[in-house]
């Protein structure tokens, strides 16, 4: 069933390969940019063939299997191209919390994209498509409080840490929001741009307003092989290559974020170990080096043993000890209480899925969610035991960077 179109007629999709189209952000029309992009590959889609809002609750990821069944499977496909994301495709944003609304799930018209050399463009039905217009700039940009104020969050961050000391859980993830307002309307394409300039290694994306470049893949399937890329444990950049190299290794050396990160990493094999044939983890991190941060990284590979789709997956990950904390059920309790704001789809699941099952999920970090001229941005930290509410500060004002830097380049 064609859900957008308003008929019953099924989605008339197809696939044809297409020459090199250069930057894949600079074919996207003003309204409704859809983007999944890394190093100058990825997808970009515009234009809406069908559209859901996914219900709240526990079973939201299976509510969106089954809606996507039912579009993808009634449509009528002529694909030339084979290959993960060519085909029908369809973008989400999922939110942090199950039992907050704000879930979706779109199907663009047209998605173009490119991977290995190879581009593709997918289009779904034949009435005209809307054409690129000029980038216009927002404007000066002001900053404003969201829900707490910095010496707020600090003092909500020490109450966490003390309940860690008490033995109540072992770690939470605290965020604040920032809320920016420009004074024009804030046109997607121009954070996507500056993000994916500045923000190679990220994935670059835009969902129904939630914009971001997010260095933190939750997790990409590509037939029976899945990959993930775990994060956690942050210092911010130093003042040159030094400070830098000095950073990176006391982060390394840090037994706070190295259990931090074990946290993480445990959450994550948890969750996958019993989907899998087999599943690799590194014995030790590394140090990821971004222009404001350096994280701990670890990268996970593994083999499905079933036909699970890659929302199935995201469904039994999410949310990772990355961004709940451990144990999940405690850490997401404590975060309802403390953090005092709504997350919208920060920290929840974000990516692209196609007819296959195929897709790739990441986790919204640094991003915001733009509406008009506001943009309400987002910024977190694993809080232990040991964490000093100063340097979590510091370290979210580190990553806040990344979304101030695409409004005001
Ligand atoms: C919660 C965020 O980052 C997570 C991902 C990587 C490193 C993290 C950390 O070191 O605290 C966080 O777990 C955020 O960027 O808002």
């Amino acid at each position: 069933m064609s859900v957008a179109l308003g008929t019953t007629r099924p989605l008339p999709v197809r696939t044809t390969l297409v020459g090199d189209p250069g930057d894949l952000l600079a074919s996207l029309p003003r309204t409704a940019p859809y983007a999944w992009v890394r190093n100058g590959e990825g997808l970009v889609g515009w234009g809406q063939a069908a559209r859901v809002a996914v219900p709240p609750g526990p079973g939201r990821f299976a509510w969106a299997r089954q809606w996507l069944a039912t579009v993808f499977g009634d449509a009528h496909v002529d694909d030339a191209v084979r290959t993960p994301g060519s085909g029908p495709v369809a973008f989400g944003s999922f939110t942090f919390d199950e039992d907050a609304h704000g879930s979706v799930l779109v199907v663009p018209r047209a998605v173009l994209a490119r991977r290995d050399g190879h581009a593709w463009l997918t289009t779904i039905g034949d009435a005209p498509l809307e054409t690129f217009s000029p980038i216009r700039d927002p404007g000066r940009i002001s900053y404003g409080d969201g829900s707490l104020s910095a010496p707020e969050w600090e003092h909500v961050v020490a109450r966490a840490a003390k309940r860690i000391r008490e033995g109540e859980l072992e770690k939470v993830v605290l965020a604040r929001d920032l809320v920016a307002t420009a004074e024009r309307p804030i046109d997607v394409r121009l954070l996507l741009t500056r993000l994916a300039r500045r923000y190679p290694e990220c994935y670059t994306f835009s969902v129904a307003g939630l914009v971001g470049a997010t260095p933190e893949l939750l997790i990409r399937r590509t037939g029976q092989e899945i990959e993930s890329l775990v994060l956690a444990g942050t210092t911010p950049r130093g003042t040159g290559p030094a400070d830098d190299l000095a950073r990176g290794a006391a982060l390394f050396a840090s037994p706070k974020d190295r259990h931090e990160h074990e946290c993480a990493i445990a959450s994550v094999r948890q969750t996958l170990a019993p989907l899998c044939a087999s599943l690799e983890t590194p014995d030790e991190p590394e140090l990821l080096v971004l222009p404001n941060v350096q994280h701990l990284a670890s990268h996970v590979t593994g083999r499905l043993a079933d036909g699970a789709s890659v929302l199935d997956v995201v469904a039994a990950m999410h949310p990772t000890a990355a961004v709940g904390g451990t144990p999940t059920p405690t850490a997401i309790e404590v975060i309802r209480e403390l953090e005092g704001m709504d997350r919208a789809g920060y920290a929840g699941p974000v990516g692209w899925i196609d007819a296959h099952g195929d897709g790739e999920w990441g986790i919204a970090l640094r991003s915001g969610l733009v509406q008009g001229r506001r943009a309400r941005l987002f910024a977190g930290g694993g809080i232990m035991g040991d964490s000093d509410p100063a340097a979590e500060l510091a370290e979210a004002q580190a990553k806040f960077r990344v979304m101030q830097y695409a409004l005001e380049g």
